[in-house]
C-alpha cells in the first residue's frame, strides 16, 4: 500500500487529508514538526508528502530540501497559505511535485495525490524486461520473447546509459511508456526525476504553460505564475507523449529548448536554464507529417537521436501467448477469479483477432471477460462478447473503448443470446455501465469529480468503476475530441488529468 506522509502543525489539517483521501487506499502518518517529518520520512520512506512550508521548528523550504536529499525522486506537494505562494514557486523550481494553497480544496488534493502517486510509480516501479522476474506485483513485465521485441529490449540498453533524445514510435498500446520508463531506469539519470506530459489532452495554451511555465496575467486565468515541467524537471527526464500532436508554436519552444536547453515562461523575458533528457513517442507518421509542413523538420531529427520501434502486436507471433499468460495470471490475482487457464478454442479466437489497439486492448478484453466468469477456465463463450464488442467498435486505431449508439445495447443483447450465454443479467448490466460511463466522462471530459456528482455516487465508487470496467478514460476524452469541432479560440478549461 503506498505511504503518504502529512506534515503540518495544525492538526485538523492531518484530519483533513485523512478524511478526503480516505477513497485511495493510503497508509497515512503525520508529523507536526520538522524533526518528526524527518525520523518518519528515515524510517519509512513516503511514496508522496504533503508538506505545509510553515513549521515550529525549521522552515519548509529546509525540509523540502532534506527530504529530497533521503529521496530526490520523492514527490512532495507544498501546501502554503496565500502570502507564502512566492516560497511555493521557489520550490517548484527545485522540483516540488506541486503545490496547493490553504485553506486546502478537497477536490484538488486528492487529484494532485493520485497524480504524484502516478509519477511515484512511473519513476520507482521497475519495468522488468524478462518476465521470469515474476511476482509481478513488484514489477511492471514487459514480456516478449520474439525477434521485434527482443530487438527492442536491446535497443533500451544500448540507448538508456547515453545522452540522447529518444523517440519511441508504434501504435497506440504497443508499449511505448513502457519503453520510455526502462529508458529513464536504466539511464544515468535514474535518480532525477522523470515527468511525463501528453501533448495530445491538452490545448495549446496549456501545453505551453504545462511545458514551459507561464508568468502572472499571460493569459486569461493565469492568475499567478507557474513553474512548468522543463524547470521542475532540471536533471531528470521529460517523457512527451503523443509529440506529432504539437501545435507550430510549442515546436518551435521545444526545438529551441534542445538545441540550446533554455527557455522563457509564457509572457514572461527571464531565459530560464535547464538540463532535461527528452524521449518521445507518437504513433504518428512523422516524415510524412514533415512533408505536409505539419512537423519541423530540424526537430524531427531532433527528437530523433535514436529509434526504438514497436511492432504492432498482431506481428508478434508466441508473444501474443505469452501476453495472454501473463494477462491472465496478474488479472485473475487482482480480480480475485480462480481462473488458470485458457481454453483452445479461446485462446485461438484472441490469436485470430488482429488487436487494432494492441496490448492494451488485449489486457482490456480479458480484464472484462474474467470479471464474469466463473470456473477455472476462460472459456470461449466468455470472450465472444468482448471480441464482438472489440471488433464492431469503430476503427479508431486504439481506442478500445466503446462508442455507444442508439442500438448499441440491443445489438449486444441479441449477439448474447445468440451466443447461449448463462449470465445475460450481469453481462448486460456490465455492458450498461460502460455505455453510461463512457457517455457521461466524455460530457464531462474526463473530469471524475464533476462525472461521480452527475451520478450521484463517489468519486471512489467511480474510480472502482472505471477500473474494473476496463475504461480508459484518455481514449474516452481523445475519442470525444476527435469528433468533436475544435474552435479556433479554444477556451482554456482544465483537462483530463490537470488538477
Ligand atoms: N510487452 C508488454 N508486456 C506487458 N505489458 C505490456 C506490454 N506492452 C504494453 N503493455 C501494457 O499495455 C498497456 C499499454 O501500454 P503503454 O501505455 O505503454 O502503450 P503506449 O504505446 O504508450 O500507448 P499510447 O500510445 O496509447 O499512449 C499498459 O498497461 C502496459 O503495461
Amino acid at each position: 500500500m503506498p505511504k503518504l506522509l502529512s506534515i503540518d502543525d495544525d492538526r485538523s489539517i492531518h484530519h483533513l487529508i485523512r478524511r478526503a483521501l480516505e477513497e485511495l487506499d493510503l497508509d497515512i502518518s503525520s508529523a507536526s514538526t520538522a524533526e518528526e517529518a524527518l525520523a518518519s520520512a528515515e524510517q519509512s520512506p513516503p511514496d508522496v508528502a504533503v508538506l505545509d512550508v510553515v513549521l515550529p521548528d525549521m522552515s519548509g523550504m529546509d525540509l523540502f530540501a532534506k527530504l529530497k536529499e533521503l529521496d530526490p525522486r520523492m514527490p512532495v506537494i507544498i501546501v502554503t497559505a496565500v502570502d507564502t505562494s512566492e516560497i511555493a514557486i521557489e520550490a517548484m523550481k527545485l522540483g516540488a511535485f506541486d503545490y496547493l494553497p490553504k485553506p486546502i480544496d478537497v477536490e484538488r488534493l486528492l487529484c494532485m495525490v493520485e497524480q504524484a502517486l502516478e509519477s511515484r510509480r512511473m519513476m520507482t516501479v521497475p519495468v522488468a524486461i524478462d518476465q521470469l522476474l515474476t511476482p509481478a506485483e513488484k514489477h511492471d513485465a514487459f514480456v516478449g520473447r520474439s525477434e521485434s521485441m527482443q530487438h527492442v529490449f536491446k535497443a533500451i540498453g544500448r540507448v538508456a546509459a547515453q545522452n540522447v533524445t529518444v523517440l519511441i514510435r508504434g501504435e497506440s498500446g504497443t508499449g511505448k511508456e513502457l519503453v520510455a520508463r526502462a529508458i529513464y531506469q536504466h539511464g544515468s539519470r535514474s535518480d532525477g526525476p522523470f515527468l511525463a506530459v501528453n501533448c495530445a489532452a491538452l490545448s495549446e495554451t496549456l501545453l505551453e504553460s504545462e511545458l514551459f511555465g507561464h508568468e502572472k496575467g499571460a493569459f486569461t486565468g493565469a492568475h499567478s505564475r507557474r513553474i512548468g515541467k522543463f524547470e521542475q524537471c532540471s536533471g531528470g527526464t521529460i517523457f512527451l507523449d503523443e509529440v506529432g500532436d504539437m501545435t507550430p508554436a510549442v515546436q518551435g519552444k521545444v526545438l529551441r529548448l534542445l538545441q540550446e536547453q533554455k527557455f522563457e515562461r509564457v509572457g514572461g523575458n527571464e531565459t530560464i536554464e535547464t538540463d532535461v533528457r527528452l524521449i518521445s513517442a507518437t504513433n504518428r507518421d512523422l516524415e510524412e507529417m514533415c512533408r505536409h509542413g505539419e512537423f519541423r523538420e530540424d526537430l524531427y531529427y531532433r527528437l530523433n537521436g535514436y529509434t526504438i520501434e514497436l511492432p504492432p502486436l498482431k506481428d508478434r507471433g508466441e508473444d501474443r501467448i505469452l501476453l495472454i499468460e501473463h494477462f491472465l495470471a496478474r488479472l485473475a490475482k487482482e480480480l480475485d477469479k480462480e481462473v488458470s487457464g485458457i481454453a483452445p478454442d479461446a485462446q485461438a479466437a484472441l490469436l485470430e483477432y488482429d488487436w487494432p489497439g494492441n496490448v492494451r486492448e488485449l489486457e482490456s478484453v480479458l480484464r472484462r471477460a474474467l470479471l464474469y466468469c466463473s470456473g477455472t477456465v476462460l472459456l470461449e463463450s466468455a470472450l465472444n462478447k468482448e471480441l464482438l464488442k472489440a471488433s464492431t467498435s469503430p476503427a479508431t486505431d486504439s481506442k478500445e473503448a466503446p462508442t455507444p449508439n442508439d442500438d448499441g445495447l440491443a445489438r449486444f443483447i441479441e449477439s448474447r443470446i445468440e451466443e447461449e450465454s448463462s449470465d445475460l443479467y450481469a453481462e448486460t448490466l456490465a455492458e450498461m455501465e460502460t455505455q453510461l460511463l463512457t457517455i457521461l466522462l466524455r460530457h464531462t471530459e474526463g473530469n471524475q469529480s464533476e462525472a461521480a456528482r452527475i451520478l450521484g455516487i463517489t468519486r471512489g465508487s467511480l474510480r472502482n468503476k472505471i477500473r474494473s470496467l476496463g475504461i480508459s478514460i484518455d481514449q474516452v476524452v481523445t475519442v470525444a475530441e476527435e469528433d468533436r469541432e475544435v474552435p479556433d479560440n479554444k477556451p482554456d478549461t482544465v483537462p483530463a488529468g490537470q488538477c
